[in-house]
């Protein structure tokens, strides 16, 4: 039997320590890369960033919009990015944020879940405001999968707050309900920016991991992640995209440095 993704995501971060770096290729950066906006510029931009992280964070983070922008050559090279962060040993969560009626998340599901499938990943974002339950089919096809999904719960933006507010008790009590009885984490984990001012739905039952975003461009610092999520702080993925990915030059250091100050604050240990 294979190990489930809770399972690989606890080893991942007790090797490597708490983060996410994303893959973000936005003209902005393509162009601060001296790279085309091109799908050659993403390819090379992404494989860069493979090569530069793929050994030193626990999880990576493509963000599909990204890719979709240039069609079925930017979905390409998403695939084959994919296919390189598998090789390179980190766990991938495709940055899809998707949420449907029941039968079109099958087929989001067949897409990013499904073992066979040339873009399945470790773990997909997915979005609850169809109803908590509409995500049943896709947590069910990651548990058979042996992936995972990160539902959002409070995002990082700040004009996600009136909204997110009114609904995020029920993402967090449907999650907690979905990871019942799993060991170490299940399937479902929450999205819950760094960025947030306190946290207003307690994730302390979750049993699952937390994907925090926000760190650095979005104005959170490893501080804010252990003052947030000290009481989870052994199932906290802080994720950055931009603050790392600006200068491809430091971008290892700058992970590795990141990385190493929110193990420090949240006082977990990483073995390597
Ligand atoms: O699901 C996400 O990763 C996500 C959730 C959230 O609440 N906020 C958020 O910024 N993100 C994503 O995380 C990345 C943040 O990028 P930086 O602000 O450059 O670190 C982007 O790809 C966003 O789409």
């Amino acid at each position: 039997m294979n190990e489930s993704f809770g399972a690989r995501l606890r080893a991942r971060l007790d090797a490597c320590g708490p983060l996410c770096v994303g893959i973000d290729p936005s003209p902005a950066l393509l162009s601060a890369w001296g790279l085309d906006d091109s799908p050659l510029g993403l390819e090379r931009f992404s494989r860069s960033v493979v090569e530069a992280v793929g050994d030193v964070a626990a999880v990576v983070k493509p963000q599909s919009a990204f890719y979709e922008r240039w069609g079925s050559r930017g979905i390409a090279v998403l695939e084959r990015t994919i296919a390189a962060l598998r090789e390179a040993g980190t766990l991938v969560v495709l940055d899809v944020k998707r949420g449907d009626i029941d039968s079109t998340m099958a087929a989001y599901a067949e897409a990013y879940l499904d073992r066979g499938s040339p873009l399945a990943a470790d773990a997909v974002t997915l979005s609850p405001y169809l109803g908590f339950e509409s995500l049943a089919g896709a947590i069910a096809s990651a548990v058979a999968n042996d992936a995972g999904v990160f539902v959002l719960a409070r995002t990082s933006n700040p004009e996600a707050a009136p909204l997110q507010r009114l609904v995020a008790d029920q993402v967090v009590a449907g999650a907690t309900a979905a990871n019942k009885g799993h060991f170490p984490f299940g399937p479902v984990g929450l999205v819950m920016g760094a960025t947030l001012p306190e946290l207003e739905h307690s994730p302390a039952d979750l049993n699952g991991p937390i994907l925090a975003p926000g760190l650095g461009a979005q104005g959170a610092t490893p501080a804010d992640v252990a003052r947030l999520f000290g009481p989870v702080r052994h199932a906290v993925v802080p994720s950055v995209s931009r603050a790392v990915l600006a200068d491809p030059k430091r971008l290892r250091s700058r992970t590795i440095t990141l990385r190493d100050e929110c193990a420090a604050l949240l006082g977990v240990v990483a073995q390597k």
